[in-house]
């Protein structure tokens, strides 16, 4: 049941301590107000965070779906008990409504960021590059997602354009309402991957979800919504297995995920490498070879993943080039916005010598 859900022999290692303490594994699939839905291998259960894990741990580390658990079952009551969550390969994060300090996890252990826009009117580059940032910087795998191709007259231009400045990842175009390209939509999840669809309301989401799935989830629509008034809390999948092993979760809040500040979601993924670094002889070590390198030490010991070093650098870069584009393109957009002005400055000027009196007021 777990493998169907995504459990990799990879973290049969990490769990080795929780089995030993006679824990079992379970994935958070989902997460309502007063507790937790999780998948064992022996079904879905209830589930409630341990009162240790929810006083002692950060608000980032309480379970969030996704999330992979040791738990302590209940079978006769089918409930669990959440004792801890294994180290996350990514994180979306926001900031919570209370405090800006605080980092609340959305959603856990996502392999690709199917970031949604779609092809009519109000295509719109700042939006995306928004986006594949956040998925950038959840450790996921970004892919632009370009829907409603039935409404675009040249969708391969259009998709063409946004590949320039999706910093190399793959562009797709797809119609649900005509069934094309979904196929190759499922091809970048693996079985056992996780996806997630971002994207503002309106590009098609939902209708695109229905259309992988062959069913009409707008059933399941009304209960999200009911959720907001604390009903139904359990009907609503808020991850689900899709056709060819790979599974989607659509949990609130994930949809719209906003791009938080450089790299803070970095740091919740790889917090053992962060303060690593803060270790470094040298506050601005390169990690290249510098004298007192905590990062490079720790590579040498084995304590810290080659891959996993590897993969921190290439986010952090993919990261810092998808920011500095954002900005030369706000930059651009301040400069034809000057521009304009002037313009229509100097044509109210030119307006005036013949449209204002000596006093400046205008002539009637
Ligand atoms: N022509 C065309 N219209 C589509 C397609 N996919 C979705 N739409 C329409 O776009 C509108 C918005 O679709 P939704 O699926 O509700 O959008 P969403 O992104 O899920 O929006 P939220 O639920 O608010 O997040 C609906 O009227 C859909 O019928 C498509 O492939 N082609
Ligand atoms: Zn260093």
């Amino acid at each position: 049941m777990i493998k169907q859900y995504g459990w990799l022999e990879a973290l049969t290692k990490a769990f080795a301590p929780h089995a030993r303490a006679g824990h079992v594994p379970g994935r958070v699939v989902a997460q309502h107000r007063d507790g937790y839905q999780v998948m064992t291998d022996e079904g879905e259960l209830r589930a409630k965070a341990s009162g240790r894990l929810f006083h002692k741990a950060r608000e980032a580390d309480h379970p969030a779906v996704g999330d992979w658990a040791a738990l302590s079952l209940n079978l006769v009551e089918r409930t669990a008990t959440i004792h801890a969550i294994l180290p996350r390969s990514s994180v979306f994060v926001r900031r919570a409504a209370d405090s800006i300090q605080t980092l609340q996890v959305i959603a856990a252990n996502i392999d690709v960021a199917f970031v949604v826009t779609s092809l009519n009117a109000d295509l719109n580059p700042r939006r995306i590059e928004r986006y594949l940032a956040a998925a950038w910087q959840s450790g996921a795998r970004p892919v632009v997602v370009l829907t409603k191709s039935d409404l675009a007259e040249d969708s391969q231009e259009q998709a063409d354009a946004i590949a320039a400045l999706a910093a190399g990842c793959p562009v797709l175009t797809v119609s649900a309402r005509q069934g094309l390209g979904l196929d190759a939509l499922l091809a970048h999840v693996a079985p056992g991957e996780t996806c997630v669809l971002i994207g503002s309301s309106g590009v098609g989401k939902s209708t695109l979800v229905n259309a992988l799935l062959g069913e009409d989830r707008m059933a399941t629509r009304e209960i999200r919504e009911a959720d907001d008034q604390g009903r139904h809390t359990t009907s609503h999948r808020q991850m689900v297995l899709l056709p060819g092993g790979g599974l989607l979760l659509d949990t609130p809040g994930i949809r719209e995920v906003g791009l938080i500040e450089a790299e803070e979601g970095l740091g919740v993924v790889f917090d053992d490498i962060e303060r690593l670094i803060e270790t470094c002889k040298f506050n601005d070590c390169g990690h290249a070879g510098e004298p007192g390198c905590a990062v490079r030490a720790a590579l040498d010991s084995g304590a810290l993943d080659a891959g996993r070093w590897a993969n921190f650098q290439k986010l952090g870069a993919e990261l810092a080039a998808v920011e500095a584009k954002a900005e030369r393109l706000a930059k651009d957009a301040e400069r034809r916005r000057l521009a304009g002005l002037q313009k229509a400055y100097r044509a109210s000027k030119k307006d005036a010598k013949g449209g204002l009196d000596s006093a400046g007021r205008r002539r009637t």
